[in-house]
This record gives structure tokens, sequence and C-alpha cells, in this order.
């Protein structure tokens, strides 16, 4: 935290960020504003800088220029990976990574916050609440069916709901989701949809996604990167019939 931190009231604010790899600019004075109950879709041909950005959101890439500030008060550039994931900020990469051997509900359970103002003595209560979240976690991502199950037995899209129920379990404030569609059944597709956007009712949501029928159903505000910077940003009907994004992406 420093003192001179542009004031933002986004959950996400990135300010004129950049990277450069060996003299090449995969971000180029890249600025970008989520809010607090915002799903975005990130869209942008191939190096466009889309991984870049979700790895300056995280920590495992360092900005040469710019701020990344999360809730208004941490710069994110300073900070680490662990410490970012603390923060409320959760990652989802494309390939699911689930505990195969465990049961879906084990792997719930195995990704609770453990939460330290409970007392020892309530460990009854505390199980009993552990079990309603847990509940309430499978309910959300569809696999209420499916706990008792290993989870190498799943179809891939109930994996990666299942990791996107292990990444609710942490609370995040911020969750940053790159193609959740890709290998997915129509059906799933459509499942996963909605239930991003109910996830985004109450936190933040970041969607890479180069599935524009996906990107459609999402109904989100969508930002078009291309060569590390904004090249377009508002409704999908809007942003798809802007010449650039068709010359640059969608026309390809
Ligand atoms: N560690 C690195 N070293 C050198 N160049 C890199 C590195 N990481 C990424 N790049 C380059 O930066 C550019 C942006 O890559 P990035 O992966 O962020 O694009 P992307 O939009 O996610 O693309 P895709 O849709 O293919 O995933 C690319 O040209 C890539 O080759």
């Amino acid at each position: 935290m420093t003192t001179s931190l542009p004031v933002t009231t986004a959950l996400l604010y990135l300010n004129g960020v950049s990277v450069v790899f060996d003299g090449f600019r995969a971000l180029n004075n890249l600025s970008l504003a989520i809010g607090r109950a915002e799903m975005r879709a990130i869209i942008g041909p191939n190096g466009a800088g889309k991984t870049t950005m979700m790895d300056v959101i995280t920590g495992k890439t360092r900005p040469s220029e710019g701020d990344a500030i999360f809730a208004g008060r941490h710069d994110l550039t300073r900070l680490d990976e662990a410490s970012i994931a603390q923060l409320g900020i959760g990652r989802k990469f494309q390939t699911p990574t689930v505990f195969e051997m465990h049961t879906v509900e084990d792997n719930i359970r195995l990704s609770l916050k453990a939460d330290r103002r409970t007392l020892p003595t309530l460990f009854a209560r505390k199980t009993a609440a552990e079990r309603e979240r847990i509940d309430a976690l499978l309910e959300r991502v569809r696999l209420k069916d499916q706990r008792r199950r290993p989870a190498s037995e799943l179809s891939h899209g109930q994996k990666q709901w299942l990791e996107i129920g292990m990444l609710l379990a942490q609370e995040p404030q911020l969750l940053l989701v790159d193609e959740p569609a890709a290998g997915m059944t129509d059906q799933e597709t459509a499942d996963t949809a909605d239930l991003l956007r109910e996830i985004a009712e109450t936190r933040a949501v970041v969607v890479v996604e180069h599935d524009m029928t996906f990107v459609r159903d999402l109904g989100v505000k969508v930002t078009c990167l291309h060569e590390g910077s904004v090249l377009a940003e508002g409704p999908l009907d809007q942003v798809s019939a802007d010449e650039r994004v068709v010359e640059v992406y969608l026309g390809r």
C-alpha cells in the first residue's frame, strides 16, 4: 500500500500497465476498470495479451509500468501470488485441476476457507455449518447429485464446475476464468454461462473467452484487447460491429 495510488471505486483498476518481454510489449499502457459485482468478458486475437493481463492481476508477472489496484487500496504489482490469493482473487485456468481420487464433496471440503474465528469448542456447530456450506456450493455448481463420486468420473464440464466450486469455497471477491467453455458440450456451455452469471451477482468475474456464442450467452460488457491495449469496449453487439475488431479478430 502506498499513498500515491490513483483514487478509484472500482474493485480492480489497471492503470497504464505495460509488460515487456525481451523488448516486446505484451501489454502496452493497458487501462481497465472492473466493478464490484461486474462480470466482464475479455476477447481478442491470439497474442493480444489476455493471459499476460491475468498474470499481472495474480502477481505471476510484474509489469514494467503501471498500477493494478484492488479494492481501492492494494497495489497488486507489489504483492506476491500468495498474498494476492489471500486478498480474494481466485483464478481458474483452462484445464481443470481437481483431486481426481477424492470425491466431489471432499474436493470442496478441502478447499473451504478455514474460519479462524470459530473456537475449537464449537466443533460440532462448525461441522454443521461446514456441511451447509458444502451443500450450498455443490448446489451452486450443479453437482449435488454427484457428491459421492470420485472427481475422476466427472465429465470435462463437470470437472470445470467442480473447480469453480473449489474456488468459490475460498470466497474470492474477484474470480478470473480462462476459457471455461473450451471442450464443453453446447448444454454445458449454456449452463456455464448461467453459473457465471449467478456467481457475478455477488462478486466480480473476468472471463477470457474465444467462443462468441458463449460470450453472447453471458450478456455482459466486452473488452477486446489487441497488441496489449484495449481496442474496443462495450456491449457485444457494439464491439462486434466495430470495424477494427472485425479486422483483427472476428473477421479472421
Ligand atoms: N514469458 C514470455 N516471454 C516472451 N514473450 C511472451 C511471454 N509470455 C507471453 N509472451 C508474448 O506476449 C504476447 C501476449 O501473449 P498472451 O499469452 O498474453 O496472449 P493471449 O491474448 O492470452 O493469447 P491466446 O489467446 O493465444 O492465449 C504474445 O505475443 C506472447 O508470445
